[in-house]
């Protein structure tokens, strides 16, 4: 059985987070575990309150299920806090595991989901631990220092933090998501998906991404097919529940494929 273990914070709606990446590794076929870094009061349209997990106890999570479960890649999601991002980055410098980062700094509806004075660390000390990173174009920017990047730029200059290789994902663009590592810059395109349904997009892109490089997919077609599988969660997206934009739907993405 394959392990994945998802780093990142609780969607009390079900749509993001946590709860993003356990219904990907379920349809994958895959063992989830979990580390929450923090829980939100939150449903479709915003997040109402965010309560941080001390540090120790993230580290105490991840070492409960390394050291009796094991684990065979890791996905890193929303961290909230400087002292999660310094404690995370130690214990992955430990595990000799792919690793995919997904930089979450603001939810889709607007909420801060990492302090500002914790993107330094971030960029840092995480980044650089990553087989893959994937920010979207306004995470990339930020990570990259330059806000008028465009994505193909921006992805050039995320890679050069020391990622093995990177995604700028581009839902919220064209579709068109922007692969770089060693050999250069590709493009993986696809059909965007005219939608209500884009909550967790990027959760269940990087938790499917995990899946894909622990079962052995190289870093670019692991990048094709989480692409190719959040497009279709997006497609068949859950357009009515709550008052903003609804849910993916990952478990119907799979059986649709
Ligand atoms: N409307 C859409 N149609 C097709 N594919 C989409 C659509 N929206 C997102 N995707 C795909 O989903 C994946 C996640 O991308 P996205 O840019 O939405 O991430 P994100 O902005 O980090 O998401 P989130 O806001 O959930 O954190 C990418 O592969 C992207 O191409
Ligand atoms: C716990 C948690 N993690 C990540 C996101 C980002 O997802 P989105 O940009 O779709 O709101 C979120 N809203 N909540």
């Amino acid at each position: 059985m394959v392990r994945l273990l998802s780093v990142a914070g609780s969607d009390s709606g079900g749509g993001a987070g946590i709860q993003a990446d356990l219904k990907v590794f379920a349809a994958l076929g895959v063992h989830g575990m979990t580390a929450l870094t923090a829980l939100t009061a939150q449903h479709t349209q915003g997040v109402e309150a965010v309560h941080e997990v001390p540090p120790w106890f993230v580290r105490a999570q991840i070492r409960a299920v390394v050291g009796d479960i094991g684990v065979d890649a890791v996905k890193v999601g929303m961290l909230a806090a400087a002292g999660i991002v310094e404690v995370v980055a130690d214990e992955l410098a430990e595990l000799d595991r792919p690793v995919v980062i997904d930089p979450v700094m603001v939810a889709t509806s607007g909420a801060r989901l990492l302090a500002e004075d914790a993107v330094d660390a971030l960029r840092e000390r995480l980044l650089p631990l990553a087989t893959l990173a994937t920010p979207n174009l306004a995470e990339a920017r930020v990570l990259a220092g330059d806000l008028s990047l465009d994505a193909e730029a921006a992805a050039a200059a995320v890679h050069s933090l020391g990622p093995g290789s990177v995604v700028v994902t581009g839902g919220d663009e064209d579709g068109v998501d922007w692969f770089h590592d060693a050999s250069g810059l590709r493009p993986i395109e696809g059909p965007l998906h005219a939608s209500g349904a884009t909550h967790g997009s990027g959760c269940a892109h990087s938790a499917a991404l995990a899946v894909y490089l622990a079962q052995g997919y190289a870093p670019f077609d692991a990048a094709v097919a989480a692409r190719a599988l959040a497009a279709r969660a997006v497609a068949c997206g859950l357009e009515d529940l709550g008052g903003g934009p609804g849910p993916v739907n990952v478990g119907a993405a799979v059986v649709a494929r």
